[in-house]
């Protein structure tokens, strides 16, 4: 997708929000927007995401799009699974297929408990997690979110970093807005300030650095990393992760491997032809970004299959595919 010369401003005669716009947007990208309040980016998504025209200028090459706007329609007349499939369809999804997708998206949030309910009577974290939802359920080959983060607990948050992940590891790019400077911190492979109507770069993408701490044990297992002095505090989320078979975890994994193995259709005796090996990942929130991005760009990629909150009294004992290799 190309955007030429694009400029938009509100109202003839208006003063110029954007001016002379140059920007690709290549399949398998993360672009992240900065600027102060007020500067153009929401302007720039929704041009981006084609639910606006520019004023000046061309935007070619357009694919099947998905956006979470910065505040969603919550009044519409639908319950959230009826949205959600509305909205499917919307996207050129078979009735059962957008009926199955927005179901899986809904339990993937968390939020399978409110599928009768209508939009209207959602709290402000379940609507903002159907405002996601929305834009995922179709895969989408641009994905644009605007703050869609804000509003959302932190293990939908995790849910959606993941799902950012995905998109772009299946060739989709994603363009987002968030206050918070470490999202995707270290992901984002391009980020983009609008200053006075331009769009400029900013500087090289910021890669934290990776604090490995995994802790191999005789059974092959690895127990979540100890505080000095202490257990390890702090919220944690638990990361799923399949990876090709044989694999084994990438160098410099931030967290702690709690599970290690062959998938149930390997241990079922299909050999390397089956899908992969299984991991599980434990990791500190603020650790949470640096491990999806080591296991998303190892050579090969891991496929995350989930990201959940770790409740303080959950800790994973060692599963059956690490206590087999013992
Ligand atoms: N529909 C509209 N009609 C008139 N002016 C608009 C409209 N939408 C945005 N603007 C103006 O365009 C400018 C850029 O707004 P925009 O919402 O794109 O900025 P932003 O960087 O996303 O701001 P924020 O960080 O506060 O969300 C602002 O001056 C705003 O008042």
């Amino acid at each position: 997708m190309r955007l030429r010369g694009v400029g938009r401003r509100y109202g003839l005669g208006g003063p110029w929000v954007l001016r002379g716009v140059d920007l690709e947007v290549p399949p398998g990208s993360l672009t992240r927007i900065q600027g102060r309040n007020g500067s153009g980016k929401s302007t720039l998504l929704r041009l981006l995401a084609g639910i606006d025209a520019p004023s000046a200028g061309r935007i070619t090459g357009r694919p099947p799009t998905a956006y979470v706007p910065e505040r969603f329609p919550a009044e519409l007349p639908f319950s959230a699974l009826g949205y959600l499939t509305h909205l499917g369809r919307i996207h050129g999804l078979p009735r059962a297929v957008a009926a199955r997708g927005a179901g899986e998206w809904l339990e993937r949030f968390g939020a399978d408990g409110y599928a009768g309910t209508p939009l209207a009577e959602l709290s402000k974290g379940t609507s903002q997690k159907i405002a996601v939802a929305q834009a995922l359920l179709a895969a989408p080959g641009l994905l644009v979110l605007d703050e869609a983060w804000t509003g959302l607990d932190q293990a939908a948050r995790g849910v959606l970093d993941t799902a950012v992940a995905e998109r772009v590891a299946d060739g989709g790019a994603v363009v987002f807005v968030d206050h918070d400077p470490r999202r995707l911190a270290g992901v984002a492979d391009r980020v983009l300030r609008v200053t006075e109507t331009r769009l400029e770069p900013v500087g090289d993408a910021v890669r934290p650095p990776v604090d490995g701490t995994v802790r191999p044990r005789a059974d092959g297992a690895v127990r979540p990393p100890v505080a000095q002095g202490g257990p390890a505090v702090g919220p944690r989320v638990r990361v799923e992760a399949e990876g090709a078979p044989g694999a084994g975890p990438p160098g410099g994994l931030p967290g702690a491997v709690v599970r290690e193995g062959g998938s149930a259709h390997q241990r079922a005796g299909a050999g390397s032809a089956g899908r992969g090996v299984r991991l599980t990942v434990e990791v500190g929130v603020a650790d949470s970004d640096g491990l999806l991005r080591t296991l998303l760009t190892a050579d090969p990629p891991w496929h995350i299959r989930a990201v959940t909150a770790i409740d303080d009294n959950d800790t994973q004992e060692p599963a059956q595919g690490a206590k087999e290799k013992a």
